[in-house]
């Protein structure tokens, strides 16, 4: 296909608002391609290499203007170019102003000229070529070969041609037009296409393979170590919700760190940030633990977290700074060392794990690591929530983000932020509230006190809102029985009345309106935070508030 019809096309696209229409003309464009597909299925995203690729053009939009300027004549400066870009506002139209097609000194560069048009696959195959100049004085023949290019197209094709080499292409075609388009012209599911996607993120790749071997040709791209997978993704939870939904709950340290993938094939590791871009060379103590513990390839998905001298962890911010450090990675390795943290294994030793069940993933990636190793992220299974409470305080404690809770018979979905996995993290809100009531425990514990009843202010006194036992260590209980006993007023077998004097700060999941309490609400899964010894009781929150959290204020 010449670039000129391509061009013409994406023209027509772009004037096209509707999805419906972009998905058609998307979809035709495929269905013609011929041996362009592949090519065609990443240009009209604006992209030369699939997305899993680290390799871009690099190519500076001064770069493109200095090309085009030169393209354009000799009265024409990169600084015009520039100039018209401030009032036209996109490199596009501002391309396809000059008059560029035929101008002199093609031959000089053994570009072709005059009548010989430039096809799709030149141009694809031009612009690896340019991608590929390095070196010094590379920058100078990446814009002769960009002049070449420019100098032999039309005005709606060097339009195109700008904004695909500045990766601004934007017609209207996102990630889910191609999908459907490539559905739709060679009549293979969009399920299958999107699965194939998720897995290799080579739209070109998965384009062809659907037309030349329809829905089992989509079935047979797998993982392959080396080509990032999107990273599974979670949606914000309650330990309530997943409960109702799971028979048990797995769960994981949220750890406060950067997602990291690894792919390791037998020899040397390579990783992938969460944007899939590879980060090998900046965290190589990761690499060196990889390609020292384990011997056969593996794909593994896991958060990269760091750490101060002590082993505790720093901000997120700190992994991030070391992310973007290309050079000096010894000295920033000595600043901060960082540490890996592996909870997911999606292919090891020859077997794509994906569709197995977590559980089945997480047993494989402890198979891969000494009993004693630090590397792989601890998975609990629980139904229980206070259990699951405090394993939420004990990832607290140890500096890390909450809990991830997953379900544990899930597979592992690509690029998905579904409902099997959920992240808690601590309640952004806690409530202050008047311990009016408390319950003596049982058996060894007789003597302590072991749960408290809260209430909130109302105009005329106290009203209850729920009970915490949770989150309160023994030793905490001997001590707030201690600080207790001068307020009770009345016992009743093991319920006690207080009189109110103590605040505590709980968090809660949620609150629900409920007929359990006076006060009409009802604290999900309070957690006891601490005694706040600062405030008094007409600091503690009110009934109001309580509304007000639950939506009704
Ligand atoms: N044990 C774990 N399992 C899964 N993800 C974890 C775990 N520990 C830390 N994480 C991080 O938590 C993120 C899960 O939340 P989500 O999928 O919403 O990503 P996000 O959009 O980056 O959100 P956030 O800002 O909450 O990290 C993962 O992307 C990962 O980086």
């Amino acid at each position: 296909m010449e670039f000129a019809a391509f061009a013409d096309r994406a023209e027509e696209i772009e004037a096209e608002s509707a999805d419906t229409a972009i998905t058609e003309a998307v979809t035709d464009l495929f269905a013609a391609a011929g041996p362009d597909l592949q090519t065609l299925a990443r240009f009209v995203q604006g992209r030369v290499f699939p997305a899993y690729e680290s390799r871009t053009l690099d190519i500076g939009p001064r770069l493109c203007y200095e090309a085009i300027a030169r393209a354009a004549g000799q009265n024409v400066s990169a600084d015009d170019v520039e100039g018209r870009l401030a009032d036209m506002g996109e490199i596009g139209t501002v391309a396809a102003s000059y008059d560029l097609g035929g101008q002199q000194g093609l031959a000089a560069f053994g570009v072709g000229g005059g009548s010989d048009a430039l096809t799709v696959a030149e141009l694809d195959e031009t612009l690896r070529d340019l991608a590929a100049v390095e070196g010094s004085g590379s920058q100078g023949t990446k814009v002769d070969i960009l002049f070449g290019l420019f100098s032999r197209c039309a005005s709606t094709e060097a339009g195109y041609l700008a904004r695909l080499v500045l990766s601004e292409m934007r017609i209207g075609v996102g990630e889910g037009t191609v999908r459907d388009a490539i559905a739709a012209a060679f009549d293979v599911p969009v399920e299958g296409v999107e699965r194939a996607i998720q897995v290799s993120n080579d739209y070109g790749m998965v384009a062809e393979a659907a037309r030349d071997e329809g829905e089992a040709g989509l079935n047979t791209i797998t993982l392959e170590i080396g080509r990032p997978v999107q990273a599974m993704l979670a949606q914000a939870g309650t330990v309530a919700g997943v409960l109702e939904d799971w028979d048990r709950a797995a769960v994981e340290w949220k750890y406060d760190g950067a997602r990291v993938q690894v792919h390791f094939d037998g020899e040397d590791a390579r990783l992938f940030s969460r944007n899939m871009e590879e980060v090998t060379d900046p965290l190589p103590e990761v690499v060196d633990t990889v390609e020292s513990t384990l011997d056969a390839p593996v794909i593994l998905d896991g958060e990269v977290v760091a750490v101060d001298a002590d082993g505790d962890p720093l901000p997120f911010q700190e992994v991030l700074r070391r992310f973007r450090r290309k050079h000096d990675v010894a000295a920033a390795r000595e600043d901060v060392a960082v540490r890996l943290h592996a909870f997911d294994c999606l292919h090891a030793d020859g077997d794509d794990l994906l569709d197995a069940p977590l559980e089945t993933r997480h047993d494989r990636l402890e198979s891969l690591f000494p009993a004693d190793s630090d590397v792989v992220s601890r998975m609990w299974l629980s139904a229980n929530p206070d259990e699951i409470a405090d394993l939420e305080g004990d990832a607290l404690a140890a500096g890390q983000e909450g809990i991830m809770l997953k379900d544990p018979t899930a597979a592992y979905s690509p690029g998905k932020r579904g409902k099997h996995w959920r992240k808690r993290k601590p309640d952004v809100e806690t409530l202050d509230c008047v311990v009016t009531g408390a319950e003596w425990g049982e058996g060894r514990r007789a003597n302590v006190l072991g749960s408290f009843e809260l209430s909130v202010r109302t105009a005329d006194g106290y009203v209850t809102v729920g009970n915490v036992a949770t989150g309160i260590t023994d030793a905490e209980l001997d001590d707030l029985t201690e600080r207790f006993e001068p307020h009770i007023r009345r016992e009743d077998g093991r319920d006690v009345v207080l009189d109110p004097a103590v605040v505590f700060e709980v968090g809660y999941e949620e609150i629900q309106a409920s007929q359990s309490y006076d006060s009409g609400y009802a604290l999900r899964f309070p957690r006891f935070l601490s005694v706040r010894e600062d405030k008094t009781l007409d600091d503690a929150d009110s009934l109001e508030r309580v509304e007000r959290l639950a939506g009704d204020g």
